[in-house]
């Protein structure tokens, strides 16, 4: 790279010769941002222009659109070349005085003139604004565009790929017969890698309320690097550019922005990302993940709210099978088991519960499937799990929830965990599969029918399991299992609104 002078550094950032993941240079916090807020607004583009036939429809300096919902301004056209349109004097002064529209104005006359139109396509006026104002000495262009100015440009990468290259051929050219700089081999050279730099470092300004769209450069954003994982974004405001912390950023963090949609999947992000001649190895590119994925590997609460909060409407019609809100359970009720402890089983066992009745056996019809014994050898082991401490009173102690311990209380823990294994052993059995899941369901029941003074109970659940119409034990199923099986799931709405909903942390009791 030819680098003379980078771009300065907003305050709270630096920018490094080298990124730490190796993306070239880039800009480092040298302060922690909270999600949401300001790290810098760029408000002196080098270039700040709406699209070719949007500059008859937008102002070409603050860049209103009159198609702006609030406020449209009523556009009045420059009287030399009747091509660019402001929303009034301040805005017509202003672009003369950036040199600008002094530069182009005379070109747009000819334009009209020569060709009856009143616009130029987009690449082709932004080139010719580049090369009018590198004639004219403009000192921000000079040292951005320059022969070794700051920005990176990928010009030989481009020169590579002959499709990309035969159009900025075609633009270049275009550039220096409008703007009358016509010369040499070498001001098409120029040219070429002026085209470079903006497809590099440019924006695309796209305005989704009134669908106007333009494009935006400033040297200093440009110095922000992609990742599909970004923990930054930027969003427009006339001529400023706001860049805002999408999450927490720490001290040396470095900041990271997503040049394409990145909830697109990865081969859509690669083929958007092509034109900036690189291999994205953020860990979403890297191990192929959905937006889901990549939010759980970094926060799978947050991970878990997000869903909670699409699923809102399903929940308010018990709408339960539909996706994604089983996920969104089976996401709590995993990160319940695995994360706080004997305090958090009883919640992932009251999920666990709501997946079995009302989730999955509409979800997924046949008993045997082998998510469906999954499931249901997950309540085998949280039950299994939980009933000492419930047995020993200790369960008040450790678990907020009130009503869950209650029902835990009044349940027959042991039993319902020994329903739980005989099933899935008759599901395994009809689904002729999961040996592993055999192998333990037996070990566990083993257990269970190792214990002493429950005799009955275990011949009651044993002839329900062999015939599961029989009167005596589907009796005692319903009663001692499937009720507080059912009253374990009533709570399981309220521990997700608790934990994950808007009204924030709580014990969902
Ligand atoms: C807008 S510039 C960003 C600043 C650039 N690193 C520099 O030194 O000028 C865009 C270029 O930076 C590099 N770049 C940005 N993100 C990258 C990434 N995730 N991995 C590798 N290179 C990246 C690519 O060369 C890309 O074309």
């Amino acid at each position: 790279m030819t680098t003379t002078t980078n771009p300065s550094a907003p305050a709270g950032t630096r920018i490094a010769e080298q990124s730490p993941l190796r993306h070239g240079r880039s800009l480092l916090a040298t302060r922690t941002f909270q999600p949401g807020e300001l790290i810098a607004t760029f408000n002196r583009p080098i270039l700040a222009l709406p699209d070719g036939p949007g500059m008859r429809t937008t102002c070409n300096y603050c860049l209103r659109p009159s198609s702006s919902p609030t406020n449209p301004p009523v556009l009045r056209a420059c009287t030399a070349c009747h091509a660019a349109v402001y929303c009034g004097a301040a805005c017509q002064r202003a672009h003369w005085k950036s040199g600008v529209h002094k530069a182009e104005c005379a070109m747009f006359a000819r334009v009209r003139a020569n060709a009856g139109k009143d616009w130029l396509p987009t690449p082709v006026r932004a080139a010719v604004q580049v090369l009018m104002l590198l004639q004219a000495r403009d000192r921000a262009v000079v040292v951005a565009f320059g022969p070794r100015g700051s920005l990176e440009g990928n010009v030989e990468a481009f020169r590579r790929d002959a499709a990309v290259w035969a159009d900025f051929d075609l633009q270049g050219k275009a550039s220096l017969v409008y703007g009358r700089l016509l010369g040499t081999n070498e001001m098409l050279g120029r040219a070429k890698e002026v085209l470079c730099k903006i497809q590099t470092n440019a924006f695309n300004r796209l305005d989704a309320d009134t669908g106007a769209a333009g494009i935006f450069l400033d040297p200093g954003l440009a110095m922000v690097n992609h990742s599909c994982v970004p923990n930054a974004f930027v969003s427009f405001e006339r001529r400023s550019a706001m860049l805002r912390a999408e999450r927490q950023i720490e001290v040396g963090d470095e900041i990271l922005i997503s040049y394409v949609d990145y909830t697109a999947p990865k081969t859509a992000r690669q083929e958007a990302l092509r034109l900036y001649h690189f291999q994205c190895d953020c860990p979403r590119c890297k191990d192929d993940l959905d937006v889901y994925q990549s939010l759980a590997l970094q926060d799978p609460t947050s991970l878990i709210r997000a869903r909670w909060s699409l699923v809102q409407t399903l929940v308010a019609a018990s709408t339960f099978a539909v996706e994604p809100l089983p996920s969104a359970i089976l996401a709590a009720s995993s990160l319940f088991q695995t994360t706080g402890g004997d305090a958090k089983l009883p919640y992932a066992l009251s999920l666990s519960c709501l997946l079995a009745t009302a989730c999955e056996p509409f979800k997924l019809v046949a008993p045997f499937l082998p998510w469906r014994v999954k499931g249901v050898m997950v309540i085998a082991k949280l039950l299994s799990a939980t009933a000492p401490l419930t047995a020993s009173g200790k369960l008040a102690a450790v678990c907020a929830h009130k009503g869950l311990v209650g029902t835990l209380a009044r349940s027959d823990q042991v039993s319902m965990c020994e329903a739980m294994l005989r099933l899935v052993l008759v599901w395994v059995e009809m689904g002729g599969g999961a040996e592993e899941v055999r192998r333990e369901a037996k070990e566990m029941l083993g257990d269970i029918e190792s214990l002493e003074g429950r005799e009955r109970e275990s011949e009651l659940l044993r002839g329900w399991a062999g015939d599961l119409q029989n009167k005596e034990g589907r009796a005692f199923f319903e009663a001692v299992v499937l009720a507080p099986v059912r009253e374990l799931a009533g709570w399981a709405v309220g521990i997700m609104d608790a934990e994950f909903g808007e009204r924030g942390e709580g014990d969902g009791c």
